[in-house]
């Protein structure tokens, strides 16, 4: 195959929409070759203070979130420097587009348009190649399953109830395959969902932004015990085949140096009590921001304290971004690097992270936003990287489902050679 059929020929820009009804941006990269690819920027919340900025327009046209500046600067200033250029060399044209934003938070020509374009030229240069994308990616290697990690009961500010921490994920881990995992999910999914109605009533099974409920629960223990009750009553049992995580996002309850929690200001140390106590309760695995991105010592605390249980992963913390995960892997502040490719704005950045991680002994989770579409990137990536696990939401809502849904047919695709990272999660844990 000629070279050249890998060289872009044309970039397009477009105006979506997400699953919050925002805009965002759709990028398309064509080759000469005839290979075709697209990606669509999704968008945060509860964001890291060290995010790429996601460039918006203001004004009242699409409620002020419009992007089409961010679309002008694609086809006008863009398009024509990637024209040309060989699709393969992703981490050239990553660079390229770092160096023509020329800031440090990409808040010139917005991380939204970085990500788009760098996840379109990923899939244009695998189609060109005849390649699935989590083989164009990760090649002959990727072949194992993530351990989906599912949010079904939000709180904090994806929901509006007055939960504290933001999800309360499942864990399917103790299965020997990937489908097996979500089969036993959505089982629990759907136990969640008569529990709750029977115990709230019929609007309790409303959905937040990721598909999970919002019951009007207030402390902590209340989604754990339903979850415990929900796992045992679909037939799993809790540790073993089924464990639990938390999100807390804790630096959307971090004011003054204190963390709001259950209506009062507690200090760092109240907060690591009470997770101390959640995880001696409850069969956590998996524990993100317990504290707000600034608090690195609170960080290494929860380490210390937790991390023959669970999981300790920066998400604000680290917001991708490969100099902060090497801090803070060195320093001993988390045991899991939660991966965004639009916190950083780049797929070569975001494989820097997870390279950094990888080097000094930390698993990766490669994760969706509250604000999603049906781009499923994140799945392919996911199992490129080897990744331990996927958070993509709760098996309800198509921006959700898509991901699961991708990876039952990447299982598929692999047939006898797949595997699933689910049965190594607690020695991993328990090792480190
Ligand atoms: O905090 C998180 O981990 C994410 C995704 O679940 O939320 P958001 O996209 O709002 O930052
Ligand atoms: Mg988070």
């Amino acid at each position: 195959m000629g070279g050249e059929a890998f060289n872009i020929r044309r970039v397009r820009a477009l105006q979506v929409i997400d699953s919050r009804g925002n805009p965002t941006i759709k990028a398309y990269v064509e080759l000469a070759g005839g290979g075709y690819g697209w990606g669509i920027a999704p968008s945060g919340a509860s964001r890291g203070e060290r995010e790429a900025v996601e460039l918006r327009d203001g004004g009242r046209k699409w409620r002020g979130k419009g992007v089409s500046r961010a679309v002008a600067i694609v086809n006008t200033i863009v398009a024509p420097r990637l024209e040309g250029v060989d699709s393969r060399r992703q981490s050239y044209i990553d660079r390229l587009l770092i160096e023509l934003d020329g800031t440090p938070n990409k808040s010139r020509i917005g991380g939204n348009t970085t990500t788009a374009l760098s996840i379109a030229t990923a899939r244009a240069a695998a189609d060109q190649a005849g390649l699935e994308l989590f083989q164009y990616l990760g090649g002959a290697g990727a072949r194992r399953l993530p351990i989906p990690i599912l949010n079904v009961i939000n709180g904090g500010v994806h929901a509006g109830n007055d939960l504290d921490f933001q999800e309360f994920m499942i864990v399917p881990h103790g299965f020997n395959s990937f489908t097996d995992a979500i089969r036993a999910a959505v089982e629990i999914y759907g136990e969640l969902r008569g529990l709750l109605k029977e115990r709230y009533g019929a609007t309790a099974v409303n959905v937040g932004d990721e598909g999970g409920f919002a019951p009007p629960m207030r402390k902590a223990e209340e989604p754990l015990q339903t979850l415990v009750q929900a796992v045992e009553k679909a037939g799993y049992e809790p540790g073993r085949e089924v464990s639990l995580g938390i999100d807390a996002a804790a630096s959307q309850l971090y004011r003054d140096g204190r963390y709001l929690v259950e209506g009062k200001a507690i200090s760092r140390e109240e907060l690591l009590n009470i997770y101390q106590r959640l995880v001696e309760n409850y069969p956590i695995v998996y524990l993100e921001d317990p504290f707000s991105e600034d608090d690195f010592e609170s960080f290494k605390a929860a380490v210390e304290a937790l991390s023959a249980r669970t999981l300790i992963v920066g998400d604000d913390l680290l917001v991708t971004n490969p100099e902060r995960v090497k801090e803070a892997s060195a320093d001993g502040a988390v045991t899991g690097l939660l991966v965004k490719v639009n916190q950083v704005g780049t797929l070569t950045e975001a494989l820097e992270a997870i390279q950094a991680a990888r080097d000094r002994g930390v698993a990766h989770i490669v994760s969706h936003r509250s604000g999603d579409t049906e781009d499923t990137f994140i799945a392919d990536l996911s199992v490129a990287t080897g990744a331990l696990m996927i958070k993509a939401g709760a098996p309800a809502r198509s921006e959700r489902t898509s991901k699961y849904n991708r990876l039952l047919e990447i299982e598929d695709t692999l047939g006898y050679s797949a595997s699933y990272a689910g049965p190594e999660l607690l020695g991993l844990i328990r090792g480190g």
